[in-house]
């Protein structure tokens, strides 16, 4: 079933983006796209925490937008995609949003301003400027372990009566603020978790879905919690994720995107697990283990893409 893209919600995938020799790899990024057209996630975001986006230039995000659109029309799927910004500065982002008004997206994943550590207002603020400065839907990402700054619930609840701020990928890293979100989040604004290790926990709590790397290896089993959650049947889901539980914990052992890179490297899926500086590449002993477990979460690598 397609979601409709002004409401996100289901399994979304921070893609990946694939580089070859420093430069953005072209033909592995294809390849990606047109894998994932056929797995069960509702959205794609480009060019977020996973995408590695604060490495890319302009035209590098142009021209992964343009390839990434025209893959999923070519593979016949209807997804909603969406492109990461951040940044510090309004004015800078709103142009940022102006000058990809025209690219073929549904809508962007807009961290919270880090560094400077504005107050409550002042995000509000920033919001709601970059809201007036698009009339496409955005998401908050609110991150505070890498932002230095926490969007607390309050302003969270004045920005979603905005209309096309329509929902957050929820970081926060507090169990306590996520859950009051959810009891108090109005109808048409998502909560999407981005914790890839609390995906059973929120959607227990009622949220929408998640944003979640893992789902790069593991996008049937946690589509399928999902879907046993969505159908009412509670024991199922958790047997569900206690198959994949184990899985965030291994792709983040080590700064991310890497880990993912190096397993999609091995099953095939790109050309190589190249990352760009300050990101390094996983150690040996990431290296061995994932290719352990690559054996044991076999059942969740692409089909016919064994090493
Ligand atoms: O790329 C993203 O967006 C994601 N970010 C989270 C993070 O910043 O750690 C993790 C999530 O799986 C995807």
């Amino acid at each position: 079933m397609e979601t409709n893209p002004s409401i996100p919600n289901g399994l979304w995938l921070p893609l990946i983006t694939p580089f070859r020799d420093g430069m953005l790899d072209e033909s592995s990024l294809r390849r990606l796209v047109r894998h994932y057209a056929c797995e069960p996630i509702d959205g794609l975001i480009l060019a977020a925490t996973t995408g590695e986006g604060l490495t890319l230039d302009e035209e590098e995000v142009e021209h992964l937008v343009a390839i990434t659109a025209k893959e999923l029309t070519a593979a016949g799927r209807r997804l909603p995609l969406f492109l990461g910004l951040s940044g510090s500065d309004t004015r800078k982002l709103a142009k940022a949003l102006g000058h990809s008004a025209a690219w073929p997206l549904d809508g962007y994943l807009i961290a919270c301003p880090y560094y400077t550590r504005p107050s409550q207002e002042g995000m509000i603020r920033h919001f709601s400027t970059l809201a007036d400065a698009t009339a496409r839907p955005i998401m908050i990402y609110n991150i505070p372990y890498r932002t230095g700054v926490n969007l607390g619930n309050a302003a969270m609840l004045e920005l979603a009566a905005l209309p096309n701020i329509v929902g957050v990928k929820d970081c926060s890293a507090d169990m306590a603020q996520s859950l009051d979100l959810l009891r108090r989040k109005p109808p048409g604004f998502s909560v999407l978790t981005g914790e890839d290790a609390l995906f059973h926990t929120m959607l227990a709590g009622g949220a929408d879905g998640g944003i979640t790397a893992s789902a790069h290896v593991g996008a049937r089993a946690f589509a399928t919690v999902r879907h046993l959650f969505r159908d009412g049947d509670a024991p199922g889901a958790l047997a569900a994720w206690h198959s994949i539980c184990e899985l965030p914990r291994l792709l983040f052992t080590e700064p991310s995107p890497a880990p993912i890179k190096y397993w999609l490297w091995r099953a095939g899926l790109i050309d190589t697990p190249e990352v760009r500086l300050p990101m390094l590449p996983v150690s040996d002993g990431l290296a061995a283990q994932i290719d352990q477990q690559m054996e044991r979460f076999w059942i969740l690598a692409p089909e016919g893409s064994r090493p």
